[in-house]
């Protein structure tokens, strides 16, 4: 089985472009599908999670052309042209695809039915398909589970929603609905989540409004194609700079940075232990807001993390929890649940993890307690022992173990590593270039 084998390193350092968002992606995909006209996608991230919507949305007739590396033209059949998929869609290991997708064929005069991998077949659906089916929708789950069956030709209303959890996943699955929905989509949030979708729809003409923990959303007639930049996924960003943050040496630099405030909730939490990080040469990609991120070591300082960032840092515990190993002191997560159904239980699995490295944890219903360095220990000296993680298939789990390598005092082995190609391809080239002393044995 593909795994990562470790050595300590201690030092990190350089200068780093950080490849495409997955999430921007994945919408870039759907939406250029059914705007009318041609999109082009510069820095697309061909990861697997993205390449799993790309083949869906080819098998339901979408002429997709890839023109060099990270360069897409989307050849749209606008609202009503897709044609039905001869056969299960098979959406591998991404939430976001199945999710957004059951919202997209919500909408179509066609059957279809949406599967994945082993961990995506374990994933909770009915947190779209009950509001989906508010809408009109016919959608039926094995108990809440993939495989997702969704009937054709459903007359969906518009309609107005309190989302039960912060979600941008079901978020977005209704805002697709509710193109193809009679009437306005009205949202509520409970948590600020990011808002890639609004901002996309938006720029595709279709009028979407924002404030105040509420989405309105006007269906349109149709939507027009736009060129698109993806920016640099700061989900993948978040690996190094807590690398830097943790390791000695003269700290990295993150170019082209994807920095939309509803996605950076880990600048605050990391600012808020004290960490020295530095957004420079501030810029737009279309709709998205882009910066470097430049992170020099420091002293890190356990603390509680704020309830409402979690939504904003939704996918960097892992990453976040590396760091707080090596803070002094305790540091705190709660209100965080939502962990436990991404693509492994990653309050488990993190607290497992550092457990068999030798960190003191405490698993709690909605979060974590992790015990830093004493006060007196020495910057910079190792944290974690040598030992095996099982990254239970989750990408983030093994490129947060990977991190860790910087504060270990031996090898630590990471298994069950294939899954980091779903989300960041280039990991492993990168974080060798940024001093990690990595080998992924395939
Ligand atoms: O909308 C998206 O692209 C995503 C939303 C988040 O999921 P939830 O909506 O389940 O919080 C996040 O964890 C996932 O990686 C990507
Ligand atoms: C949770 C994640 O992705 P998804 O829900 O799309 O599988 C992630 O990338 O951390």
């Amino acid at each position: 089985m593909p795994h990562y084998i470790t050595q300590p390193a201690g030092r990190a350092g350089g200068d780093f472009r950080i490849p495409g968002d997955k999430s921007i992606s994945h919408r870039a995909l759907m939406l250029g599908s059914i705007a009318e006209g041609t999109t082009e996608v510069r820095g697309f991230l061909e990861s697997e999670d993205c390449l799993a919507t790309m083949k869906a949305m080819r098998t339901m007739g979408v002429r997709i052309e890839q023109f060099a590396p990270g360069a897409l033209r989307v050849y749209g059949v606008g609202l009503r042209g897709l044609r039905q998929p001869g056969r299960a869609l098979d959406l591998g290991n991404s939430g976001t695809a199945m999710r957004l997708m059951t919202g997209l064929l919500s909408g179509q005069t066609f059957d279809s039915e949406l599967i994945g991998d082993a961990s995506l077949m374990k994933r909770p659906m009915e947190r779209v398909a009950a509001p989906l089916r508010l809408m009109g929708a016919r959608i039926d789950t094995d108990q809440g589970r993939p495989p997702v069956r969704i009937g054709g030709a459903a007359a969906l209303q518009g309609i107005r929603y309190t989302l039960p959890v912060a979600s941008a996943q079901v978020k977005s699955a209704i805002l697709l609905a509710g193109l193809y929905a009679q009437g306005a989509t009205m949202l509520i949030e409970p948590g600020i989540t990011r808002d890639h979708t609004e901002r996309m729809l938006q720029s595709f003409g279709c009028p979407v409004q924002a404030a105040h923990g509420e989405v309105h959303m006007t269906p349109v007639e149709r939507l027009v194609a736009r060129s698109l930049e993806v920016p640099g996924d700061f989900s993948s960003a978040a690996f190094f700079m807590v690398a830097g943050s943790i390791a000695a040496g003269n700290g990295l630099t993150l170019r082209g940075v994807g920095v939309n405030p509803t996605r950076t909730g880990l600048l605050d939490i990391l600012a808020l232990m004290g960490a020295d990080l530095r957004l420079i040469n501030h810029r737009s990609a279309g709709a998205e807001p882009v910066a470097d991120i430049e992170v020099r070591p420091s002293r890190l300082q356990g603390i509680h993390v704020p309830e409402h960032l979690v939504p904003l840092a939704i996918d960097e515990f892992p990453a976040l929890f590396i760091a707080a190993a090596c803070a002094q002191g305790e540091t705190r997560v709660t209100g965080a649940e939502e962990l436990r159904v991404k693509e492994s239980d990653r309050i488990a699995v993190m607290a497992e993890g550092l457990t068999a490295l030798g960190v003191s944890c405490e698993v709690l219903p909605d979060g974590i307690r992790i015990q830093g360095r004493p006060a007196e220990a020495p910057a910079g000296e190792a944290v974690f022992a040598g030992g095996t993680i099982d990254s239970h298939g989750d990408h983030r789990i093994a490129m947060a173990f990977a991190v860790a390598s910087l504060r270990a005092n031996a090898a630590i082995r990471i298994d069950d590593v294939a899954n980091v190609a779903t989300s960041f391809p280039d990991f492993p080239a990168i974080a060798t270039a940024a001093g990690l002393h990595l080998r992924a044995v395939p």
